[in-house]
């Protein structure tokens, strides 16, 4: 089993068990529900943000903790001061010690659109991001059906929610260019072995028509790296842990963007 089946294995018991303690009913009565949300896409499309999807990321399955001293405060708050575009916030709390407190006190200080960085198979999870206050939510195509990403696509728009939809390799995209989906992310890290190489981003460009906005995702810490992507047609990064091991992550975010113009 590789760590994203065991992801998922254990996000079913997690489901279950949430359902149970909140009930749907209750979720859709909770005061950011109605909210109107930010659009991801047009935050990625500003040329006055650095498109930069900025990670709150405390540890993950590759790497262990990352940093257990982290001021959420000073992280989003940094991020957003330098120009991120979105933030992402893993609410993941078995394999990456992220929560749902996470995503309201960030939601609580920041303007810029906000990522449920979670894994998404059931419509519970999609009332949970829009009752967290989050703007966008990430789907997995390594871990859902055609169907399923149909589904979930369709119903995080009916809650005014945009989707990212995430994929390894040209094969993850076939039956997902659909029009609920909004954003493109191809992640680098292969989630089998954790190696990271930028060129899968580099390789599955082509095949992701030019409708969509194109991310790359994880792996990503120096300036050269961000102006080789822009050249393959990337405009987002999603990047977490290069950020988050430093005692500073907005100022680490604002010298990236700055050497990488
Ligand atoms: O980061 C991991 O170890 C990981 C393992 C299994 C599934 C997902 C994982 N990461 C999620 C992500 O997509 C990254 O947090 C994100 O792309 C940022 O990556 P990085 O800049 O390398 O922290």
């Amino acid at each position: 089993m590789n760590i994203l089946d065991k992801i998922i294995e254990h996000k079913w018991t997690e489901i279950a068990d949430r359902k149970a303690a909140v009930p749907v009913e209750e979720l859709r009565r909770s005061s950011l529900y109605n909210r109107p949300t930010l659009s991801f896409k047009k935050y990625l499309s500003n040329p006055a943000l650095s498109g930069v999807i900025a990670e709150h990321k405390r540890q993950s399955p590759s790497k262990g903790v990352i940093n257990a001293n982290v001021d959420l405060k000073q992280v989003v708050t940094g991020y957003q001061a330098a120009g991120a575009s979105a933030c992402s916030v893993l609410t993941d709390t078995k394999f990456f010690g992220g929560t749902t407190e996470d995503l309201l006190q960030a939601r609580a200080l920041i303007q810029i659109p906000i990522l449920r960085k979670d894994f998404m198979v059931d419509e519970y999870q999609i009332e949970e991001a829009r009752a967290m206050g989050a703007d966008v939510i990430l789907l997995i195509s390594a871990c859902l059906t055609p169907q399923r990403i149909k589904e979930l696509s369709e119903y995080a728009h009916k809650l005014d929610l945009e989707v990212l939809l995430e994929v390894h390799n040209a094969e993850e995209l076939e039956g997902n260019l659909i029009d609920t989906v909004d954003v493109i992310g191809v992640n680098n890290r292969n989630l089998k072995t954790f190696d990271v190489s930028i060129q899968t981003s580099i390789d599955v460009a082509k095949h992701i028509p030019e409708r969509y906005i194109k991310v790359s995702e994880s792996g990503i810490d120096d300036p050269k790296t961000i102006i080789e992507l822009k050249k393959h047609g990337y405009t987002g990064f999603l990047i977490g842990e290069s950020f988050m091991k430093t005692n500073d992550p907005g100022a680490a975010l604002k010298k990236l963007v700055a050497e990488s113009k």
